[in-house]
């Protein structure tokens, strides 16, 4: 089977408010960065498919004779859950086992499910898929939600479910509804494999873009909001998304009568978010409004905290910039990665920031 030559992208995310709530049935609200992951799908002859995924210094290639024998059906077309029998074949196939969180394991093995599903017994083709991005891996800015959208679309693409990108007399071109739609399922599955349990916020950022209100899988774009300036700052601290995720769920099962106001009220904080955002596009902007807006941002973090996700680097990074009158919260899973501080408009504050800041800045 051949495929066409192609190349696509999407963005990484920062969550303003609802992280880790919004697995358990909470608002989130997130927004799409000017970081990307973009991805080169190349037609070949030479019966192999190959893997270039140079941020994490992995390039692989399979025979395709030996990837035919992991797959005992025709294509999938089913994507609310995982094929577990083809999760487990996989795993075994690449030698990696269930609770390995190795960053290189879980890109292949997200890529050849997605791979294997879309094009099933039939015939598979054989290509070079080379995967580069912008986004620090592992450090809350949804890096595995973009490579899971650029893996979904691209194969989506070379299967004949939905068009290529763009033809050649176009300069841009939009996937339809139905079409994003079916990417962000298939990201979904991906995120399935390299986080355990997501709440498909990134993938849908990463899929439709801008900035949006994420509610048990209800997507709401928000369109109507003000320009805010956030500084991204990164704590360099590794950590994985599936853990923390993993470990918020065991303090909601431990401590239920606990947690669960938490959770809600983070829900209230996203909600009076999204309302103070509303407002500052229909009525002239305040001091005020800002004051609510730092003032959520405080309480959060304090609640993610509660939760078991913080850490020294960020605790750091909200004293440094508390000391000049900003505030801070971490995004995304936390546990280190990154934090966001909103900042004033009219400010000139990169001069001020402490070094530890200044060194961590995109
Ligand atoms: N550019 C990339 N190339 C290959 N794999 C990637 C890339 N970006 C992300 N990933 C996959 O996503 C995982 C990181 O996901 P996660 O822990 O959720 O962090 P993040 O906050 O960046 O989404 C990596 O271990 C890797 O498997
Ligand atoms: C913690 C969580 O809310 C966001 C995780 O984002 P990231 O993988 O850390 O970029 C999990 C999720 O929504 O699936
Ligand atoms: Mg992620």
């Amino acid at each position: 089977m051949q495929v066409t030559d192609l190349y696509v992208s999407a963005p990484g995310k920062a969550i303003l408010h609802g992280e880790h709530a919004v697995v358990h049935g909470k608002v989130a609200l997130a927004v799409s960065l000017n970081l990307r992951t973009y991805l080169r799908l190349k037609a070949d002859t030479f019966g192999k498919v190959c893997i270039n995924l140079p941020n994490i210094d992995t390039f692989l290639s399979w025979d395709l004779s030996q990837l035919k024998q992991l797959v005992t059906y025709g294509k999938r077309d089913e994507v609310q859950c995982l094929d577990a029998e083809l999760v487990r074949r996989l795993r075994e196939f690449i030698g990696v086992s269930n609770g390995s969180l190795d960053t290189c394991s879980m890109a292949n093995l997200s890529f050849l499910y997605l791979y294997l599903s879309l094009f099933g017994s039939g015939e598979l083709p054989s290509l070079t898929l080379t995967v580069w991005s912008e986004l620090p891996t592992g450090a809350g800015l949804g890096s595995s939600a973009a490579y899971s959208v650029c893996l979904a679309a691209a194969l989506l693409c070379a299967s004949g479910a939905i068009p290529p990108p763009l033809k050649e007399w176009e300069h841009t071109a939009r996937w339809c509804q139905e079409e994003l739609e079916l990417i962000n399922s298939w990201a979904f599955q991906g995120e399935m494999i390299i986080h355990g349990n997501p709440s498909g916020v990134d993938n849908a950022v990463g899929t439709w873009g801008g900035m949006l209100r994420f509610l048990a899988g209800k997507i709401i774009p928000l369109s109507r909001v003000p320009l805010l300036r956030i500084l991204l700052t990164n704590t360099k601290v590794p950590r994985s998304t599936k853990v923390l995720v993993a470990g918020v769920k065991d303090k909601i099962n431990k401590f239920p009568s606990i947690m669960v106001p938490v959770l809600d009220s983070v829900d209230a904080i996203s909600c009076t978010c999204e309302k103070v955002l509303s407002e500052m596009t229909c009525e002239p902007i305040t001091g005020e409004h800002y004051n609510i807006l730092e003032e959520l941002i405080d309480i959060n973090q304090h609640h993610l905290n509660v939760m078991g996700v913080g850490h020294p680097a960020l605790d750091r990074l909200c004293q440094v910039t508390l000391a000049k009158g900003l505030h801070s919260k971490l995004t995304g899973a936390g546990g280190g990665g990154c934090g966001i501080t909103l900042l004033r408009p009219g400010a000139f504050y990169c001069a001020f920031l402490n070094d530890y800041v200044k060194s961590n800045l995109f």
